[in-house]
């Protein structure tokens, strides 16, 4: 397996040092893994994954993104992988208001300057798939909770990155439309292949990866795996597994 991403040592703190976050992570996300990140509000989750996505830099340590040290990198190069190679989910959607759906989705290939039957045809896929091509032609404002991160996702995936990072992609959705963003990542995962690494405070969304890093006081407390064998039985065993954990946090 690949490794797309990979951490060592990373150190984080904010105001010169006086707020610690992250004291000395290391880590790597593989090729088609599926891993969620956990921890007590406020231990440093979204920090980490913004440092995984090349959207903050470290303190300290190594952050490399297919063997290639993210300090030899120009911010130029920086850009271009956070544009092309990962997807990025944030918790609030954060499509463009004045923009329609199908506009928000293309984004990131209009950036990169793509041909305009091309953008086409993988909007409405990607829209086809998660079930918005109706949506297309409206704006965020018009949209459901769900049916906003549904478009987030699309256009996360639009360069076809392989690998999408997400921070608490279901945090603001109802029960219902929560499960319809948990089935399309766990399709990305499975059917795309990609490589997913998700922040969450749900277990029940965490008992979907395959692995679950606990951070703890800036540091990885423990990575829980989740048992091998048929996906419903290990799911619930998994989910037991990280409630246990989650009460010692
Ligand atoms: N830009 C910043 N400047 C100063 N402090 C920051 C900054 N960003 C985050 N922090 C602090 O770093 C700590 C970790 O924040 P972070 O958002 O990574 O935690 P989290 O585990 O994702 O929290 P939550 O579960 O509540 O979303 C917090 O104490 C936060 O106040």
């Amino acid at each position: 397996m690949e490794t797309i991403i990979e951490v060592k040592d990373l150190e984080r703190d904010y105001n010169d040092g006086k707020i610690e976050v992250l004291k000395g992570i290391s880590f790597s996300a593989g090729g088609g893994e599926f891993i969620t990140i956990m921890g007590r509000s406020g231990g440093g989750k979204s920090t980490f994954l913004k440092v995984l996505g090349l959207v903050d830099r470290p303190t300290d340590g190594k952050v490399y993104f297919r063997g290639e040290d993210s300090e030899d990198l120009w911010d130029s190069q920086l850009a271009d992988i956070r544009r092309r190679q990962i997807g990025y989910v944030h918790q609030d959607a954060r499509l463009m208001d004045c923009l329609t759906v199908a506009q928000n989705i293309k984004l990131p290939m209009i950036l990169d300057k793509k041909d305009t039957k091309t953008m086409q045809a993988r909007m409405e896929e990607l829209a086809e798939h998660f079930d918005i091509l109706h949506l297309a032609g409206k704006y965020p404002g018009e949209l459901s909770g769900g049916e906003k991160q549904r478009a987030a996702i699309c256009r996360a995936l639009i360069n076809n990155p392989d690998i999408i990072l997400a921070d608490e992609p279901t945090g603001n959705l109802d029960s219902q439309s929560g499960e319809i963003v948990i089935h399309a990542l766990e399709e990305i995962n499975e059917d795309m292949g990609k490589t997913i690494i998700l922040v969450t405070h749900d277990p029940k969304l965490a008992s979907y990866s395959s692995k679950t890093v606990l951070l703890k006081d800036g540091l990885i407390l423990e990575t829980l795996i989740r048992p091998q064998g048929e996906k419903s039985e290990t799911q619930q065993i998994f989910y037991d597994m990280i409630m246990k954990k989650m009460e010692e946090l």
